[in-house]
């Protein structure tokens, strides 16, 4: 369970969080939305503890800033935007480095059947088994971003934080990846919190949603309700409704941008 309660943060003098809160209960999933900039991912990094705030964020009642690192990383895991490696293992020592956390006396404990199984189980769940000896900076975007997302699912954190996840996934993977996210969560009774600019995205992978603009939190509801107001059109600056597809898959009609009106 997370508890986030006024939470400022950002770069240097410049504040881009605001006095951000909510809660999230176990077992439950989250979807982000907001224009560009307004600080999702700088939300995303205070959760999971690699940027300084102020304010408070309770994992299961304990403060973040009270766990150790590695303990940290057992509870709360983030698959960032970034596809740049600096390392070049294969991708099967790549994902095997989620499970390091789980060491207890060091770096070179021996790897357990149960890591060798999470290790595979991931690969397969990310469809990367087949090329589990390949390098991974030989590796494309959407290829890339699969082992590391294995390497989180390996890693089996309570809470896994997604930044952006479908970039440089195709449509079909783009889909899959929340479905199978959305069962994982729902199988293993834990929570996953999405940065997604994809709105079909976000309502498929939660009926929750949380909506930002400038480093606030514009509003916390069910996407029906976010979704069926006007807040979207007024954050974004134009008309979104007009843009997104219905129930059925159709689009609706596209309306003109309002900025392009104004
Ligand atoms: N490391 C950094 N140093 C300084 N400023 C940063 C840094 N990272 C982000 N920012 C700035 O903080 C603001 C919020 O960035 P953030 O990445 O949180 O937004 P976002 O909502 O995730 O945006 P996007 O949808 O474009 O990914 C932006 O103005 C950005 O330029």
């Amino acid at each position: 369970m997370i508890d986030a309660e006024n939470i400022t943060a950002g770069y240097g003098d410049v504040e881009i969080l605001h006095g951000v809160s909510f809660s999230l209960k176990d077992n439950e999933n989250l979807s982000i939305i907001g224009p560009n900039g307004c600080g999702k991912t700088t939300l995303l990094r205070a959760l999971a503890g690699t940027l300084s705030f102020s304010g408070d964020i309770l994992l299961d009642g304990k403060n973040v800033k009270d766990y150790k690192k590695k303990a940290l990383a057992g509870k709360i895991s983030m698959l960032s935007q970034s596809t740049q490696v600096y390392f070049n293992y294969t991708v099967y020592d790549t994902v095997m480095m989620g499970r390091y956390i789980h060491e207890k006396d060091g770096v070179f404990r021996k790897v357990s059947a149960r890591d060798k199984s999470m290790v595979q189980k991931a690969m397969e769940a990310t469809g990367i088994e087949q090329i589990y000896d390949r390098e991974v900076n030989t590796l494309s975007g959407g290829q890339l971003q699969r082992v590391l997302l294995a390497k989180v699912i390996a890693q089996d954190p309570d809470i896994i934080l997604l930044d952006e996840p479908t970039n440089h996934l195709d449509l079909s993977y783009q889909v899959e990846l929340i479905q199978f996210l959305k069962k994982w969560s729902k199988r293993k009774g834990k929570s996953v919190i999405g940065v997604l600019h994809d709105m079909n995205l976000a309502m498929m992978l939660t009926d929750r949603v949380l909506l930002m603009d400038h480093g606030k939190i514009e509003a916390d509801g069910s996407c029906r309700h976010i979704f069926g107001s006007d807040l979207l059109n007024k954050v974004y600056h134009m008309n979104v409704s007009h843009y997104m597809v219905d129930s059925l898959g159709r689009w609706q009609d596209i309306a003109e941008d309002k900025r392009h009106q104004d």
